[in-house]
């Protein structure tokens, strides 16, 4: 288990399904708080690490929106993505595909702009640094309406070159995928990939409506479609990409029992699987910690991790040579490790 564990962190990776505000450590959040004079209510790094017990997803997003109000400027922006990307780096990641929430700050009066700059610093930093590439999803908030969501679609539209997809993630159950049809099709005619949180909480149905109103290109989550063999097939048919996120769904309770986690369900079924790290500094670790703490309680080998891996590339936004180049990557890396 612990060479499995070491030949993970060596492994070349991609992620896929991570929030950027998700990354803010509990010392960052002091640091922050403190250059920009936010008032905190936490008095310690400690006191902040012992209110992340969570007994569902809203639970953790009220905690998830407070801690983002340190962020302020576009060095602030930076930073936290350059810190995502070291520890990413560490943990073999080659490749990010970055979620952002532009709604959590222009709702506080923090420019689009500065959110969208600092981001894209930090992820020129990390190509240059550690030679990793990114790409930017800005996130639409499903628990506000849909013509917040238009706003904040008509914002990005000088970023529209430097943005890859839109996505859809906060509360879930309440806020069906089609409450976003209409902005998700101008995002498409705009040329944006599509994702959407789907099936974490809310029932197979948000995952059906995703597909067929929101057209997506990838589903964040995807759970609860396991309840749905029809709905297996169909994602099966379509090579659809899930993003999973073990320690995520341990914290949140979507799993309370790690040992039940369907991971390993879904790449007998055909689905292809892949392996994110949601929010980091909340659910305790980054996306090798998500690997590995599944070797345990649901026996995943070491043909399980390498199909992930493979699967992270694949179900990436990256260019087929780019993804074929990695691919051979991993197969180099296999053999140097057999
Ligand atoms: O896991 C999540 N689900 C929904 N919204 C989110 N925003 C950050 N993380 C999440
Ligand atoms: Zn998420």
């Amino acid at each position: 288990m612990a060479d499995l564990a070491g030949f993970i962190r060596g492994l070349p990776k991609a992620e896929l399904h991570l929030h950027i505000e998700g990354s803010l450590e509990p010392e960052q959040m002091f640091e922050f708080a403190r250059r920009n004079r936010v008032d905190l209510s936490y008095k310690s790094v400690e006191e902040i690490r012992a209110a992340y017990e969570f007994s569902r997803l809203q639970d953790f997003l009220d905690i998830y929106y407070a801690g983002a109000q340190v962020l302020l400027t576009e060095a602030d922006f930076r930073d936290l993505a350059l810190a995502y990307f070291r520890r990413a780096h560490a943990d073999g990641v080659v490749h990010a595909e970055i979620f952002f929430d532009p709604q959590t700050h222009t709702d506080r009066g923090v420019p689009f702009a500065t959110v969208a700059d600092g981001l894209l610093a930090g992820m020129a930093a990390a190509e240059r640094d550690f030679g990793m590439t990114s790409k930017l999803i800005l996130c639409f908030l499903r628990h506000l309406d849909e013509d917040a969501a238009f706003a904040t679609l008509k914002d990005a539209e000088p970023y529209l070159d430097r943005i890859e997809a839109v996505g859809l993630d906060s509360s879930e159950v309440g806020h069906p995928p089609s409450k976003f049809a209409r902005v998700f099709a101008a995002a498409a005619a705009q040329g944006l990939k599509r994702v959407a949180h789907a099936g974490e909480e809310g029932p197979p149905a948000y995952v059906h409506e995703a597909l067929d109103l929101l057209q997506v290109d990838r589903i964040d989550h995807g759970n609860r479609a396991l309840e749905d063999p029809a709905l297996v097939e169909r994602l099966v048919a379509s090579n659809m990409t899930l993003t999973v996120c073990p320690l995520s769904n341990h914290k949140l309770c979507v799993t309370p029992d790690l040992r039940a986690h369907p991971l390993k369900r879904m790449l007998a079924l055909g689905l292809r699987a892949t392996v994110n790290s949601d929010d980091p500094a909340y659910f305790g670790g980054y996306v090798g910690a998500n690997y590995t703490a599944l070797i345990e309680p649901i026996g995943l080998t070491r043909d399980d991790v390498l199909t992930l891996a493979r699967n992270s590339f694949t179900g990436s936004f990256l260019p087929q040579d780019a993804i074929d180049k990695h691919l051979a990557a991993i197969d180099r890396y296999a053999a140097a490790h057999a």
